[in-house]
Order: structure tokens, then sequence, then C-alpha cells
């Protein structure tokens, strides 16, 4: 089938914040799910950008979030980078752009849906079209594993955990791969977004060099 989206290339950001360096794991293996679906990712450190790569977010057709969960919910690294987007929020900057998320943490639930469900808040109040996971939930009969994609079982966004006790290059696989998955997702979904303001003549998308 010929969906249109072929000549489309979208722009995705990943804009996420990782203090010990587990969620940065992530973050770049949503980044390589974007590019296997044919879209152009840039991954931005929201508490190490500075005020001229606003634009790269502004320009972008799709933002997913990322965020470790601490106390249950964002980190504080996160939520001054949320907060510092409440004139774009007021303009209506980010509107109708993708968003999507991810989160990590040290325990099996840590209570991370609540980091997902704030970073869907962000994306409401920005007036942005959410994406959810997409995937069935691994591990939860007798012949499920760890080793399953989406093994923690979360719909709303990818929910990862890695031990507290171990470095970055132990992110759980199957936690890196349900996360390429998101980047994927996201990709193909905006990619027939933009198709479809094509074909309503809304817009006139740049064809891919
Ligand atoms: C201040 C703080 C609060 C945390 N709160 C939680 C929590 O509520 N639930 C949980 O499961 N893990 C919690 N953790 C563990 C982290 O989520 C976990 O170590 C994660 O891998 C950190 O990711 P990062 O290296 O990207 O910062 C907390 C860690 C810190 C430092």
């Amino acid at each position: 089938m010929n969906d249109g989206t072929t000549t489309i290339r979208p722009s995705v950001v990943v804009a996420y914040h990782s203090g010990r360096g587990h969620t940065a794991v992530l973050a770049l293996a949503v980044a390589e799910g974007v590019r296997q679906a044919g879209a152009t990712p840039t991954v931005l450190a929201v508490d190490d950008f500075t005020d001229d790569q606003w634009p790269v977010l502004d320009g972008a057709d799709a933002i997913v979030f990322g965020s470790p969960t601490y106390m249950g919910n964002v980190s504080a690294g996160f939520q001054t980078f949320a907060e510092r987007t409440s004139r774009r929020c007021v303009e209506g900057t980010w509107r109708d752009k993708v968003a999507a998320g991810f989160t990590n943490s040290g325990s099996k639930s840590g209570d991370k849906l609540q980091t997902l469900m704030a970073m869907a808040v962000l994306a409401a109040q920005h007036h942005m079209h959410w994406v959810n996971l997409g995937l069935a939930a691994g591990w939860n009969s007798t012949t499920g594993s760890e080793h399953d994609l989406n093994r923690l079982g979360f719909f709303l966004g990818a929910g990862a955990q890695t031990d507290t006790d171990v470095a970055a290059d132990r992110v759980h696989h199957s936690d890196a791969l349900t996360c390429r998955h998101l980047g994927a997702r996201v990709a193909e979904v905006t990619a027939q977004l933009l198709a479809g303001r094509r074909a309503a003549g809304r817009c006139r998308p740049q064809p891919v060099g």
C-alpha cells in the first residue's frame, strides 16, 4: 500500500534528562528506532542545552520526552526543562507536533506510570498529539520472559528498569529494544500525519534530497 509517507522524512527530537546515564542510553535507543524508520533524530540532554538550541525543538515534527523516575515522578532536571517551555505552551509553538515518552526507574514498578502521565500532560498542555507504545504487554504468562519486548507491561509510553547498583552499560536489552520500538513508532505516526496534512493541502513539505 502506498500511504504517501515514503518521501517524507520527519525530524524527531529526543529530549531527555539523565542523572547517572541510564536514561541517556535509552534516549539513544529511541533515536536508533527513529533512524531505522527513516526519520531524522536529534538527541538533546535538556539540562545541558543552550538557548540557541530551542529552534531545534521548535522546528521538530515530533518530540519524545525522556526522564528517570525520581520520587515517583519526572526528575527535577526534566521538570526544570518542562517549566522553561511555559511560554511556548501559551503561544502554541509546539501545537500539533507529535509527542511520546519513556522513563526508567530502579524498581520494577517504581511508580513510573506517574512519570509517563506527567509527560503526557505536558504534551497535552502544548496541544501535541500523544503516541502510545503500541506493544502488547510482555513477561505476563508462563511462556513469557524478561527478554520480551515491553517486559514491564506499559502502554502509555516505554517503561524501563535498571538495578540501582549497576552502571549505564547494564541497561536491560529488552528495555533498549522497547525504546527503539517507540522511536520507530513515533517516526511512522509522524510521517503518516505529515502525509495527511500534505494530502489535505494544508502545507507543502520539502522533498527529501
Ligand atoms: C533522587 C532519586 C529518586 C529516585 N526515585 C525513584 C523512584 O521513585 N522509583 C524508583 O523505582 N527508582 C527511583 N530512583 C532510582 C532511579 O530511577 C534509577 O536509578 C534510574 O536508573 C536512574 O536513571 P538515570 O541514571 O538516568 O538518572 C531514584 C533515584 C534518585 C537518584
